[in-house]
């Protein structure tokens, strides 16, 4: 099974109109190789325009949403919603929602499954932080975030998985490849042994933290390494090179 490179940007809570008219520029003219799919996530403020403005190739997804369909839930943004304005994906349970807004394993599992009936595609975040990696519980924490997604989804085929550790999330402290490529096969081991052989092979599973133009290209060439979220580099024009570096 060939799992197509996925290339996620996530801009967070970064840009301004001006700014995000520039960035749909470098995205317009970033060449997208064939067995490449590019999501970008604009702040929800900006999400439609966006999706106006940006080619076709290029797919846009929410940075959150809730796990209902509409009523009193202020400040939130539904599945239903997003899909309404031709939004396809969304990132749920990245590591600033669970740390600074308390979102617990469970949650991001029911707002996984919740997501994925609705008909989008999910973009589910797991991570270690920098203490659980040197205490040696970098697999633990991972299986425990994947146990608390599977126990709500049972069919992953719209589901990709960001491996996000904490410690390497805007700090310039890359994984390096080695690293990022043992946690990879180890998720993988992982979906064979508790999902199914068939979400295993063909569940992409993401790096993320601190990729940029320079280290996207030897990070991808690991073999379960299946694309990227990005997070500050996908707000320069270096995002064209790591779109790139997917076919090297
Ligand atoms: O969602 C993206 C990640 O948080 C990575 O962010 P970063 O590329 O700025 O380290």
């Amino acid at each position: 099974m060939t799992r197509n490179f996925f290339v996620g940007g996530n801009w967070k809570m970064n840009g301004s109109l001006s700014q995000v008219n520039s960035l749909v520029e470098i995205l317009n003219n970033a060449s997208v190789p064939s067995n490449t799919e590019v999501v970008v996530a604009p702040p929800a403020i900006y999400i439609d325009r966006v999706r106006q403005a940006v080619k076709k190739e290029i797919e846009v997804a929410a940075q959150n949403c809730y796990y209902k369909a509409s009523g009193a839930f202020t400040g939130e943004i539904s599945p239903e919603q997003l899909k309404d304005m031709g939004i396809n994906w969304v990132i749920i349970g990245h590591s600033e929602r669970r740390e600074i807004f308390g979102e617990s394993d469970d949650f991001v599992g029911a707002k996984t499954a919740y997501a994925l009936s609705a008909g989008l595609g999910v973009i589910a975040c797991i991570g270690e932080k920098l203490e659980e990696r040197e205490s040696g519980k970098t697999e633990e924490v991972c299986f425990r975030q994947l146990k608390a997604i599977a126990s709500h989804v049972k069919d992953w085929t719209h589901v990709v998985v960001a491996y996000e550790p904490v410690w390497a999330i805007g700090t310039g402290k890359v994984a390096t490849p080695e690293q990022a490529q043992e946690t990879h096969a180890a998720l993988r081991k992982w979906l064979a042994e508790n999902v199914s052989k068939e979400a295993a092979n063909n569940t992409r599973i993401l790096y993320g933290g601190s990729v940029n133009g320079k280290n996207a290209a030897e990070l991808g060439k690991k073999e379960d390494i299946d694309g990227f979220l990005v997070g500050g580099a996908s707000l320069k024009p270096e995002f064209a090179d790591i779109i790139a570096a997917s076919s090297q």
